[in-house]
């Protein structure tokens, strides 16, 4: 069984103190930081590149980055993460003209790949590409804005990519991405996530390590 890996995204984050604020995550107990893109073309929101995730090594964060790309073309920006500092990448198949060949792209520029699959997108897509990946994501918001609800049809969909990972590729990794709170998190453990981002539920809260723990310990009761 994978760990548990809890990953703060840095959306929700005070982007003016942002070493600081991924410092004080890390600090409360977050394994990874997770470093959403957004290209106003892909989704209809514009945030941060290769520059700040290399702006990130430098101040000294040397936690895994988790960099959700929600960009079209995906390609052309992949070495440009890798070169920063990415540890791993996904990416949306609908934004990718060659899901395969992006795949091996990432891997081949020393990083871990994943998929990404917004609330409406088939689980079929995994059929050919799931034994070549390193981590499957499920969107459980459509893609773009921090702070939305969780969409409760995405544990469903949880519980049959996890019944397709443990049959055929159980070192992937599941993570989870939307709407993920301290007191929802243990259903979507149930359901076969171990890796969750959670942006507004950790970066809202006035205590980090307080929310973090919870969000362990509910985990812990499940799996
Ligand atoms: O990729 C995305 C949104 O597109 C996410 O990573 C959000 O940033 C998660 O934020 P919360 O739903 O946890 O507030
Ligand atoms: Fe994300």
């Amino acid at each position: 069984m994978q760990s548990t890996v809890i990953a703060p995204s840095i959306l929700s984050a005070d982007f003016a103190r942002l070493g600081d604020e991924v410092d004080a995550v890390l600090d409360a107990g977050a394994d990874w930081v997770h470093f959403d893109v957004m290209d106003n073309h892909y989704v209809p929101n514009l945030t941060i590149g290769p520059m700040v995730c290399e702006a990130l090594r430098r101040h000294g964060v040397t936690a895994p980055i988790d960099v959700h790309l929600m960009v079209e073309p995906v390609d052309r920006i992949v070495p440009d993460f890798a070169r920063a500092g990415a540890s791993l990448i996904s990416f949306h198949p609908e934004a990718s003209r060659h899901v395969h060949r992006t795949i091996q792209l990432i891997r081949d520029s020393g990083c871990q790949a994943g998929l990404v699959l917004n609330p409406a997108t088939p689980v079929e897509v995994l059929d050919y590409v799931l034994e070549d990946l390193d981590m499957v994501l499920l969107m459980s918001v459509n893609p773009g804005f921090g702070g939305q609800s969780f969409i409760p049809s995405t544990l469903d969909k949880l519980r049959r990519v996890r019944a397709m990972i443990d049959a055929r590729a159980p070192q992937v990794r599941l993570e989870i991405d939307g709407g993920v709170k301290a007191d929802n998190i243990a259903g979507i453990a149930a359901a076969g996530a171990d890796t969750f981002v959670a942006g507004s539920a950790i970066f809202n809260a006035d205590d980090y390590a307080e929310v973090i723990g919870r969000m362990k310990a509910a985990v812990a009761t499940v799996r």
